[in-house]
């Protein structure tokens, strides 16, 4: 990291977002620098996390630092100010695709161990692990998480209804979920206290005796809420076996997890569901195979390959079950293909978004079983499901801004527990052992049975129940998302009961399920709700209510206030959307939408202003949300083909309108003076522009890689127009 703490840091990320940097960032630097404020920009893509890995592998140039470790520190400083884009948090295929990448442009890399003998092989695997899943959030969120609309951008959706499907009470759509012993049903939770505080251990304890420490080091502070829990892998299995066998004609099948963000348990309830799919043929040649259920479909047909007869017997066995829903029925990739693809955050409210339908192997669309085994927050879905059966379609143009307050900071809850999950190896029991020797939680398990830890620490709820008020009292309507019928929400009840009390405020506490009713009732009736909730809930809502209201969560405002002071702004609430990518490969065109980073670099240029006395920096800010508002009520955001506006397109708009704002302000002669000639060679150019960023649309486009792209490459293919780049300078 360069000495002093740069003004605002842009993270370098991984496909569609990394794609519009190339064109945004240039003009975002340009702008700033004129008005004294220095961007830089930070690594984290899965490719730089990767070759950090490796320094004694790679020659002096191919090196990289290891910026996420870096930006780790920095916020958990006052100091930090960072755009944070979406990136990739790769699954084990896109993990080895990713290196094999690497490897074929000259980087020697080790190959990704997937199934470690030796030390040396331990180690390589090991490090690998710390960059597989969602490693790059729980690094950087030392603060709790506020996203909402923007007003503008509520407005506009509500004046520009996008296209949703129909409901109708016919609907065969379902939520399908574990009827017990379930990470739900199995959970029990504590608040650390007085003699408790201090480390702690994970112990494994055999049938026969024989003890294994699974983790060592823990530590726990006053006020800290521990709970653990296991979901018998036993009663997933029967579950996923009665699911399929109760499948009613015409319906698909499929599951929604969250594989990238449970990184180590959602890929293992991923790969029951794969092998009681295909149970068929696993029983004639799963001996044969080295195939992990959990890597999903897609590997096992890589695997067979060329073997007609393993392709013959894979097919009879899919057709001898229902119909799956589809991740794209063009390429017949499935929803068991990869538990990367289906993503329970954004394919469900997709699910919800279309009518309750999915689109099966024949490319029609239909009505879905929808299994989502444990009961944490599946009610919420199933809620909806039936909310929207029994009410219809929601209209966009009058239903109200659902915005969320989340605990999130310091690795809160289910998000922060990979390190303390665990497959048992054989019957036994897992425990939670003190240091003080008090066994503060225990579970017997059965061989296979996924067992977790989560933690919430005590500063970080106090925030977030302080947030949370705050948020209310100016939304007006809104609950606290907790369930008293839940262990680890009833420790949390012990907090937020006698701080509303303490605080005069009247905010129900309503368990998912009850809170999801009153959410869609509230709003649909016109008025924005708040939703105050844990950290899986803060992930869930933040897409299901603005895919509905907004048509994507990328139109969100996403902030997390750092607990020591910085800010972390990320953008939007969803992702990095890989088929942004592919139809760039295929027909040069970008549809992804920047609103979310027009809206972060907004928030980051007012912070700066605010906390480091920067008045240039507010008058930046205030002009960047003049031209996000022009931009949407011109119609200049992005759009799905060929010929259309793109995102490239949209930047220019954006550049212009930015610019004209700031030569039309009146608090900053200077910077008037400075952007008069640049707005107006903007205009002039118009026509210029255009057509040079038209021009390459329709054919493909050659970025030199997909994880790992050639820079020139995309700055070719991003700034394709010299008259824009001469004016941005
Ligand atoms: N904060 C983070 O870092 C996050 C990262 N991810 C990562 O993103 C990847 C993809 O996840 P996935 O679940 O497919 O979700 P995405 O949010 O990437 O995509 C879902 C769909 O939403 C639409 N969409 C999303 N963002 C935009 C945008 N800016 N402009 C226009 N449309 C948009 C697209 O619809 P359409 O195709 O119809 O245009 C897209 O196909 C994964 O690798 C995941 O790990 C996911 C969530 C958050
Ligand atoms: O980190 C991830 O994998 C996804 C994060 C996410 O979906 C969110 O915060 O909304
Ligand atoms: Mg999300």
């Amino acid at each position: 990291m360069a000495q002093e703490t740069p003004d605002i840091i842009y993270t370098i990320v991984d496909e569609a977002p990394e794609l519009a940097r190339g064109s945004l960032l240039p003009i975002i630097t340009a702008f700033s620098t004129a008005a004294g404020v220095n961007v830089e920009t930070r690594d984290i893509s899965l490719a730089a996390r990767i070759l950090s890995l490796f320094p004694d592998e790679l020659t002096a140039e191919q090196r990289v630092s290891d910026d996420l470790a870096a930006l780790g520190e920095l916020v958990k400083t006052p100091d930090a100010n960072v755009i944070k884009l979406p990136n990739v948090s790769a699954s084990v295929p896109q993990l080895e695709d990713a290196v094999k990448e690497l490897q074929s442009q000259g980087y020697a890399i080790p190959d990704y161990p997937a199934d470690p003998q030796t030390d040396a092989e331990k180690a390589v695997r090991a490090k690998y692990d710390t960059v597989k899943g969602s490693a790059v959030n729980p690094v950087l969120r030392e603060g709790n998480s506020d996203r909402r609309s923007a007003k503008a951008v509520k407005e506009y959706a509500k004046a520009n209804p996008h296209r949703m499907g129909k409901w109708t009470a016919e609907s065969k759509t379902t939520v399908a979920s574990m009827s017990g012993n379930d990470f739900f049903a199995n959970e029990k939770a504590a608040t650390i206290t007085g003699a408790q505080v201090g480390g702690a251990k994970i112990v494994f304890t055999a049938t026969d005796g024989t003890q294994t420490v699974l983790k060592d080091g823990l530590s726990y502070g006053e006020g800290e809420i521990v709970d653990a829990t296991y979901l018998s892998a036993k009663a997933l299995r029967d579950f996923v076996k009665a699911e399929v066998a109760s499948m009613e004609p015409g319906v698909l099948f499929s599951v929604h997890l969250k594989a990238t963000m449970m990184k180590v348990s959602d890929p293992i309830l991923f790969g029951h569901f794969v092998s009681v799919y295909i149970e068929d043929f696993l029983a004639k040649h799963g001996d044969k195979l080295d195939f992990n259920p959990n890597s999903g479909l897609g590997a096992l047909e890589d695997l067979i390959a060329g073997n007609a007869e393993m392709e013959a017997d894979l097919k009879a066995a899919l057709a001898a079950k229902p119909p799956l829903y589809m991740v794209d029925s063009d390429k017949g990739i499935t929803n068991l293909h990869v538990s990367s693809d289906v993503i329970i955050d954004a394919s469900m409210p997709a699910v919800i978004k279309a009518g309750g339908i999915g689109w099966g192997p024949d490319g029609k669309a239909a009505d879905t079983k929808c299994c989502i085994p444990d009961n944490c927050y599946a009610g919420v879905y199933d809620e909806t499901v039936e909310y929207f059966k029994e009410t219809g379609t929601l209209d966009v143009t009058t239903c109200g801004a659902v915005s969320n307050v989340g605990l999130m900071a310091q690795k809160a809850e289910e998000y922060g527990s990979h390190p303390t999950t665990f497959q048992a190896a054989a019957d036994g029991k897992i425990e939670i052992v003190l240091d003080n020797g008090d066994v503060l939680h225990s579970h017997s398990v059965e061989a296979g049975d996924i067992w977790r830890a989560c933690t919430a620490k005590k500063a970080p709820i106090l925030d977030w129940i302080k947030t949370g008020i705050e948020r209310f009292d100016v939304v007006g309507t809104g609950a606290f998302w907790l369930d008293a019928n839940r262990a680890h929400d009833a420790e949390l009840i012990k907090y937020v009961a006698p701080a509303l009390k303490a605080a005069g405020k009247d905010i129900p506490i309503m368990a998912p399920r009850e809170a999801t009713r009153y959410t869609w009732v509230e709003m649909r009736a016109g008025k924005d709700v708040v939703t105050i909730t844990g950290n899986v809930l803060r992930d869930y809502l933040t897409d299901l209510f603005p895919i509905l209201e907004l048509g994507t969560s990328a139109k969100m405002l996403s902030i997390v206030k750092l607990m020591n002071g910085g800010g972390l702004f990320e953008t939007g609430a969803g992702g990095s959307a890989p088929k942004h990518v592919q139809q760039v490969e295929e027909e040069n065109h970008l549809r992804w939408d920047s609103l979310g980073e027009f809206c972060a670099l907004g928030e980051s240029y007012n912070f700066l202003a605010a906390t480091k006395g920067r008045p240039k920096a507010a008058v930046l800010g205030a002009a960047v949300e003049v031209a996000t508002q022009k931009l949407l009520l011109e119609g200049k955001s992005p759009e799905r083909k060929v010929g259309q506006n793109d995102n490239r397109s949209s930047h220019y708009w954006f550049a212009r309108y930015w610019a004209e704002a700031l030569a039309a302000q009146t608090d900053d002669a200077d910077l008037a003076a400075h952007f008069a000639p640049i707005a107006k060679q903007l205009v002039d150019g118009e026509a210029a522009i255009l057509d040079e960023l038209q021009v390459a649309e329709g054919s493909p486009a050659d970025l030199g890689g997909y994880y790992h792209a050639d820079p020139a490459k995309v700055a070719s293919i991003m700034r394709p127009s010299a008259t824009l780049n001469a004016i941005i300078g």
